[in-house]
């Protein structure tokens, strides 16, 4: 049975695109009824690190801050972070930095290696820039930046095989060495193609290491779809961290024209919400990420239920004796072949995945329901239950998925509630561990949803019976009338 259509309890395919979202990228406004925990207070001076000393030297003699600059860069409880010199109202400026400072594709383009990076995918070309520079040291442009940037962050993709094996049968980890090999295969291209027969631009060892590192850079601190602007990295702006309690939808960035006719691009931070002087300035990155994607892109999770989601993909297998009709009408209804549900913890099912199912499911005595004539009303047809043994196919085979799927992690959810509440975890563990559980606990919900509908078979009005309403030829509760027989 569970063959009659394919459901593969992966992730989806465009999660690989590489900054497809980095920062956030829908509008998201600060309130003050979630106010800002303040997480670190500026350290004393003497605590600076020398790099940060130098790159704050750079900032100013750049003239990207002043010395009335209302935040700083600082060490806080994220790493470095932005902060606050004095009292920051709401919707304050923080800071404003001119397009000349940004490092994006046209940065690349313009550089020593702009000729030899033609055609190449932004986010790779940005990269490459990245290491290279990292790599000139000294003779690099970019140094004070460059060496304020961290080796790695929590984020799954530098993750040692044995942090990964925590992660044992969540779809992140299908995610995470579905990036990882992505980028390998990327850097496979870029060293073949541009590094080596360019060895005069590039006269050192540029490792995979090297790339993923550039990729988890950008990936953590790019900005993405800034007006016109594929990714951007902002010196200083990358340093904003994210807060959790922050929940209310604004950018918190903007790209304003400036200067003579504003031709200049000027990248505009504001604080999101009050922070007292001392206090660190946080936004919130993206409401609509999922707990994997905030563990995939920056290192960190959430506790809030909605941040939960699990990938159901459903899937028209090609052996399908009716797949080219069910390939049609999910065309025509906007899906494709494959279809990607996400569904979120404590959230009902997106409406259109059971129409959908309904219609993988379809065959037997309901399969005239594919014929033609019935291609420009089947899909409302699919809005409600079509038949007792296409609902009862439904409910078995996403049972047995979630069953399957959740036999897949090593762990149960209450091991992993425990595991939480002994608390002082190491921070990969413990994403490890909420990531786990928390798509545990949508597939038990998933399961949940499909065992109750099983018990509901019985109660449900199919097809034939609302055909016989419509027709007048039953009674209101679906009774056929007593002529009927007689006709
Ligand atoms: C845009 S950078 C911010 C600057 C960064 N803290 C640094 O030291 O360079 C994003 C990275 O900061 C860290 N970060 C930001 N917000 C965080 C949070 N709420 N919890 C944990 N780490 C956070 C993560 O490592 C993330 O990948």
């Amino acid at each position: 049975m569970a063959t009659l259509f394919t459901l593969t309890p992966s992730s989806k395919s465009s999660f690989f695109t590489p900054f497809k979202t980095t920062l956030n990228s829908k509008p998201h406004f600060p309130t003050l009824r979630n106010p800002l925990s303040i997480r670190c207070f500026r350290p004393p001076e003497t605590d600076t690190p020398p790099e940060l000393k130098k790159f704050w030297g750079w900032l100013s003699d750049k003239g990207i801050v002043s010395a009335k600059c209302p935040v700083k860069p600082g060490i806080v409880t994220e790493g470095l972070g932005l902060v606050a010199q004095k009292d920051i109202a709401r919707n304050e400026v923080v800071l404003e930095v001119s397009k000349k400072f940004w490092i994006n594709p046209d940065t690349v383009a313009a550089s020593e290696i702009g000729s030899v990076c033609n055609g190449l995918k932004p986010w790779v070309s940005v990269a490459l820039f990245l290491m290279r520079e990292k790599k000139l040291g000294d003779s690099s442009a970019w140094k004070p930046y460059i060496d304020i940037l961290p080796d790695s962050t929590n984020s799954t993709i530098y993750w040692s095989e044995e942090e990964l094996s925590k992660l044992q049968g969540s779809q992140l980890l299908n995610t995470t060495l579905g990036v990882k090999e992505l980028v390998a295969n990327e850097f496979a291209k870029l060293e073949e193609e541009v590094i080596v027969p360019n060895k005069r631009l590039f006269p050192f060892d540029i490792t995979l290491d090297d790339f993923l590192w550039a990729f988890g850079m950008l990936r953590s601190r790019a900005f993405t779809r800034l007006e016109g602007q594929s990714l951007v990295l902002i010196p200083m702006a990358d340093l904003i961290n994210h807060s959790p309690d922050i929940t209310a939808q604004d950018y918190a960035w903007e790209v304003k024209g400036a200067g003579l006719f504003s031709r200049e691009l000027l990248f505009s931070l504001r604080n999101p919400i009050q922070v007292k002087a001392g206090g660190q300035v946080l936004i919130q990155y993206d409401l609509n990420k999922s707990n994997a994607e905030l563990a995939l892109d920056y290192g960190f999770t959430e506790s809030r239920s909605e941040r939960n989601a699990y990938t159901l993909t459903l899937e028209i297998p090609e052996s399908d004796p009716f797949f080219a009709d069910k390939l049609d009408i999910a065309e025509s209804n906007g899906i494709g072949e494959t279809a990607y549900f996400d569904i979120v913890l404590d959230q009902p099912l997106p409406a259109i995945m059971l129409p959908y199912l309904r219609l993988l499911a379809l065959g037997g005595d309901d399969a005239f329901l594919l014929e033609s004539i019935f291609r420009n009303s089947i899909w409302g047809h699919l809005d409600l239950p079509v038949s007792p043994a296409n609902e009862e196919l439904i409910c078995q085979v996403i049972r047995n998925a979630c069953t399957s799927a959740l036999s897949g992690y090593s762990t149960t959810i209450e091991e992993d509630e425990k595991l939480l509440a002994q608390g002082d975890l190491d921070p990969r563990l413990e994403i490890a561990i909420t990531i786990r559980l928390g798509e545990k606990k949508v597939l038990q919900q998933i399961d949940e949803v499909f065992k109750e509908r099983e018990t509901e078979l019985g109660g449900f009005e199919y097809y034939q019976e609302r055909r016989l309403k419509d027709l007048g030829l039953a009674g209101a509760q679906g009774e056929k009338l007593p002529w009927i027989g007689e006709v």
